[in-house]
C-alpha cells in the first residue's frame, strides 16, 4: 500500500536579510512530460535539469513499468530509451504515483489507448483526489475504468483495443485533463481535439511538437482549440528543463518579506501560462527585475532579482488563476503581511489539490492570528502589514508540500516562530528547499 513516511516537524523564525543566488530545481510539469514523451519516442531521449523530486521519480519508475529504460548518469543527466507510440507493455504490478496528480493523470492518458490494463494508486492525499475528470474523456476513446466511489484511486484502467479519436471540451481549467486527452490521442487514428475555455500551462503542446507530433492551436470564440494528429512517430530529443517558477515563488516571496533582502533567482521559466504570480506581485508593489530574458529548452526564461518591498493587498483577476494556480498558498501567506486586503476569486480548483488549499491556508492563517474569509471559490486575506502577523502556531499541512513551504516562509517574518506538523512532502517538488533557504540566510529547523 502506498504510504507516506514519518512526519517531519519543521519550524521557521525571524532572522537577518536574505542574500545570494537561489538556484531552484527543474520545472516539475516539464520534468514529468520529458520522461513520458521520452518513453513514447523511438531512440534515446536525454534530459538535463530534471527535477529529482519524489513526484517525478515516481513517474520515472512508472515509465520503467510500462517498458521504457530510464537511467540516471553520475552527472545527474537522465536518459530514456523509449518504446514508441503504442508500444507500452502491460505493467506487472500496481503503478504507485505517490503524491502526484500530474503523474497519475498523464500516465492514465498515455496508456488508455493501448490494449493493456493498469492499476493505479497513490498516497493518502492522492487517493482522495478526483480521477473522473480524466477517466470521463478517456472513456470516449474506448477505455474503461473501475475505481473507488467518486472516481478515487486505487483505479484500474483498461485501455481501448481499437481507440477512436475524440473532440473534448475541458469542463474545468486543467492542464492535467487537457494533457491526458492529448496523450491518449497519440495512439488514436485521426485528429484528437481539446477545446479549453481558459488557457492552461501549455508544456504538453510545446513538447509534443518538439518530439515531432503535429499539434495546432487555434483561438476560437469557445477558447483555444488544440488539434493533435494521431499516431505520429515521436523521435527522441535532448530536453533542457528550465527552473520551476512554482518553486522560485518561495524564495522570491521570502525575499520580498524579509527586510533588507536582495536575491537573484536565475533561469526561471517565464512561460506566460505560468507567470501569473509575478504579475500579481508587481501589482502589489514588489521590486522584481527580469534580467537576461532568453529562451532555454523551448521556454522563455529570465533571471529574477528580488529585493525586500512594501506590499499592498490587491484583487487578483480571476482570469489569472490558471497561470498561478499552484502559487496561491504562498501568495496567501505573503498577503497576510501586506497592507490592506487581498481578494483571490475563481480559485475553486484549489479545493482538489494535494489538500483543500483554500481551507488549509484559511485554518493555518487563522491559527497565526490572521483574519481570512472564504467561500467555495474565494479566499480573502486581511493583511496585517509587514510586522503584524503574530505567528506562534503549529499548522497542519495535510500531506501538501505547498502548504508546508508557505507557512515556513511566513514564519520568517511573523512575530513568533511558525511550525508545520509535517514538512516531509516538500521533497515531492522541492527536495533542496531547506538547504537553499538556509544558504540565503533563513532560519528553518527540524524539531
Ligand atoms: O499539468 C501539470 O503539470 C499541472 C497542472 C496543474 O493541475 P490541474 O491540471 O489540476 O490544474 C497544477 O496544479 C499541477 O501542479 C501541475
Ligand atoms: C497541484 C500540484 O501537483 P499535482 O497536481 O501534480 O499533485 C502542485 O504541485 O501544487
Amino acid at each position: 500500500m502506498s504510504g507516506h513516511g514519518s512526519p517531519i516537524r519543521m519550524t521557521s523564525r525571524k532572522g537577518g536579510p536574505l542574500s545570494g543566488r537561489a538556484e531552484v530545481p527543474g520545472d516539475k510539469s516539464i520534468s514529468h512530460r520529458a520522461l513520458i514523451l521520452g518513453a513514447l519516442s523511438v531512440g534515446q531521449t536525454q534530459i538535463s535539469g530534471l527535477l529529482e523530486g519524489q513526484d517525478v521519480l515516481d513517474t520515472a519508475k512508472a515509465m520503467r513499468a510500462f517498458g521504457a529504460t530510464v537511467t540516471r548518469t553520475d552527472e545527474g543527466e537522465w536518459t530514456v530509451e523509449g518504446v514508441g507510440v503504442g508500444g507500452f507493455a502491460e505493467p506487472a504490478d500496481v503503478i504507485d504515483c505517490g503524491n502526484s496528480g500530474t503523474g497519475v493523470r498523464l500516465i492514465m492518458g498515455c496508456m488508455a489507448t493501448s490494449p493493456i490494463t493498469a492499476t493505479f494508486t497513490g498516497d493518502a492525499s492522492l487517493r482522495k483526489r478526483p480521477m473522473g475528470r480524466v477517466t470521463d474523456p478517456l472513456s470516449l476513446f474506448g477505455a474503461r475504468s473501475y475505481g473507488r466511489a467518486g472516481g478515487r484511486l486505487p483505479m484500474t484502467v483498461i485501455g481501448a483495443a481499437e481507440p477512436v479519436p475524440v473532440t473534448y471540451t475541458t469542463p474545468m481549467a486543467s492542464a492535467q485533463v487537457k494533457s491526458a486527452v492529448l496523450l491518449a490521442g497519440l495512439n488514436a487514428p485521426g485528429q484528437t481535439v481539446v477545446i479549453e475555455k481558459t488557457p492552461t500551462r501549455d508544456h504538453t503542446e510545446r513538447m509534443l511538437r518538439g518530439f515531432g507530433a503535429e499539434v495546432t492551436v487555434e483561438a476560437t470564440p469557445e477558447g483555444n482549440r488544440i488539434t493533435l494528429t494521431g499516431q505520429p512517430e515521436l523521435k527522441a530529443q535532448k530536453v533542457a528543463v528550465p527552473r520551476d517558477p512554482s518553486s522560485a515563488a518561495f524564495p522570491v516571496c521570502a525575499a520580498l518579506l524579509v527586510p533588507g533582502s536582495d536575491i537573484l533567482v536565475p533561469g526561471v521559466s517565464q512561460n506566460p501560462t505560468r507567470n501569473g504570480l509575478f504579475l500579481t506581485l508587481r501589482e502589489m508593489g514588489a521590486d522584481i527585475e527580469f534580467l537576461n530574458e532568453r529562451e532555454e529548452g523551448g521556454e522563455p526564461v529570465a533571471d529574477l532579482r528580488v529585493r525586500h518591498s512594501a506590499l499592498t493587498g490587491i484583487e487578483v483577476p480571476p482570469e489569472r488563476a490558471a497561470s498561478q494556480i499552484d502559487e496561491y498558498p504562498v501568495l496567501a501567506a505573503l498577503a497576510a503581511c501586506a497592507t490592506g486586503t487581498t481578494v483571490m476569486r475563481g480559485v475553486h480548483e484549489l479545493r482538489v489539490k494535494e489538500s483543500d488549499r483554500i481551507a488549509a491556508m484559511a485554518r493555518g492563517l487563522e491559527a497565526c492570528g490572521v483574519r481570512v474569509e472564504e467561500d467555495d471559490d474565494t479566499l480573502i486575506v486581511h493583511g496585517l502589514g509587514a510586522d503584524g502577523v503574530p505567528g506562534g502556531a503549529t499548522v497542519a499541512t495535510h500531506i501538501d508540500h505547498r502548504i508546508a513551504m508557505s507557512f515556513l516562509i511566513l514564519g520568517l517574518v511573523s512575530q513568533q516562530p511558525i511550525s508545520v506538523d509535517d514538512g516531509s512532502p516538500i521533497a515531492t517538488s522541492f527536495p533542496v528547499f531547506e538547504d537553499l533557504m538556509r544558504q540565503l540566510g533563513a532560519t528553518i529547523t527540524r524539531d
